[in-house]
């Protein structure tokens, strides 16, 4: 669990975080979105104990981090690239940072495991891949076996095979029980790999919510039919607050009537279905609509 409780960061005359309010509970992936310069990574640090709130707190599994007598089995971070020095094995690193800790080698070797990277761990760091240090950094993460992790763009520069594996990975940690929280540009990522969203604009919370909800609350869903007899369809579905839309694919697109509707009517018409598809918004659509007016350093409308 992580909790901010009106953090607030101010750097000079910016406020980076502004009076910020959340918490990120346990057994789901919890995705953090901003535009950029909206506070996140100042948010993340502050959580870490890497920088000192101006005012608040912040809380990881019901304590500040520094008063945790063994911080490294609370939180597990990923904030930026790893300081792995590059003459160093994976392994070498992964001991050195296991030994401040007073963890032996067996819990290097597990999370070596963990991680899919046993067959580089003795390779040099300076000849790994950005989804080897990818997988590196979550290996560190995993150190400690911490019951909360919290990874600033875990996913950046990964190919797509890479991206599925920390997908599917951050699930796994979940479904554990873990608290699992982070941050991501890549909006369709962020729409796969988390359940829960937190939107935060020019350092303040815009949106705290389930996935489905925020998705939901964002333009009229469609439904997409298909059908050997849309024009009779088409006809029968007139009505008034009722769009229909004959698409180039011969489908056609419904707004204001649900799937059930549509279905209930195309029988009483005996027009046989061969698809019938409910489209909510992308999060890329939900995302744009929700930071629209904080953009930080939104870009000048040529119009205006
Ligand atoms: N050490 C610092 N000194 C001065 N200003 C800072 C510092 N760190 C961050 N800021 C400012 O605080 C604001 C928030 O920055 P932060 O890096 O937390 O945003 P972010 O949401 O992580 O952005 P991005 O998505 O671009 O990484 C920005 O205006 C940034 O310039």
């Amino acid at each position: 669990m992580i909790e901010a409780t009106h953090l607030t960061k101010r750097f000079g005359d910016t406020i980076a975080v502004d009076d910020l309010s959340f918490t990120v509970r346990p057994g789901v992936v919890t995705g953090f979105l901003g535009p950029n310069g909206a506070g996140k990574s100042t948010t993340m640090r502050a959580i870490a104990g890497l920088i000192r709130p101006t005012s608040g707190t912040t809380r990881v599994n019901g304590a500040p981090l520094a008063r945790h007598a063994a911080p490294i089995t609370e939180l597990g971070t990923l904030l930026g690239p790893g300081l792995a020095h590059p003459g160093r094995t994976a392994r070498a690193h992964l001991l050195a940072l296991a030994a401040t800790h007073g963890l032996g080698s067996a819990r290097v070797d597990e999370v070596l495991q963990l991680t899919g990277i046993e067959a580089v761990a003795r390779r040099r760091v300076g000849t790994f891949s950005l989804g080897m240090h990818q997988r590196l950094g979550l290996a560190a993460a995993l150190l400690g076996d911490p019951q909360t992790l919290m990874l600033d763009e875990p996913i950046n520069g990964l190919d797509p095979d890479g991206i599925v594996w920390v997908r599917r990975f951050l699930r796994t940690l979940a479904d554990e029980g873990r608290t699992v929280f982070l941050s991501s540009h890549l909006m369709s990522e962020m729409a796969q790999a988390a359940d829960h969203l937190i939107v935060i604009g020019r350092g303040r919370l815009i949106v705290d919510a389930p996935m489905a909800e925020v998705l939901a609350g964002v333009g009229t869903p469609r439904v997409l039919v298909k059908t050997p007899d849309a024009t009779r369809l088409a006809a029968a579905l007139a009505a008034p607050g009722v769009t229909v839309t004959s698409l180039a694919s011969g489908e056609l697109e419904v707004m204001g009537l649900d799937a059930p509707a549509i279905a209930a009517i195309a029988r009483d018409r005996d027009v046989l279905l061969h698809e019938l598809t409910t489209r909510t918004a992308s999060l890329e659509e939900a995302y744009l609509s929700l930071t629209d007016s904080t953009l930080e350093y939104a870009a000048a409308d040529p119009a205006a």
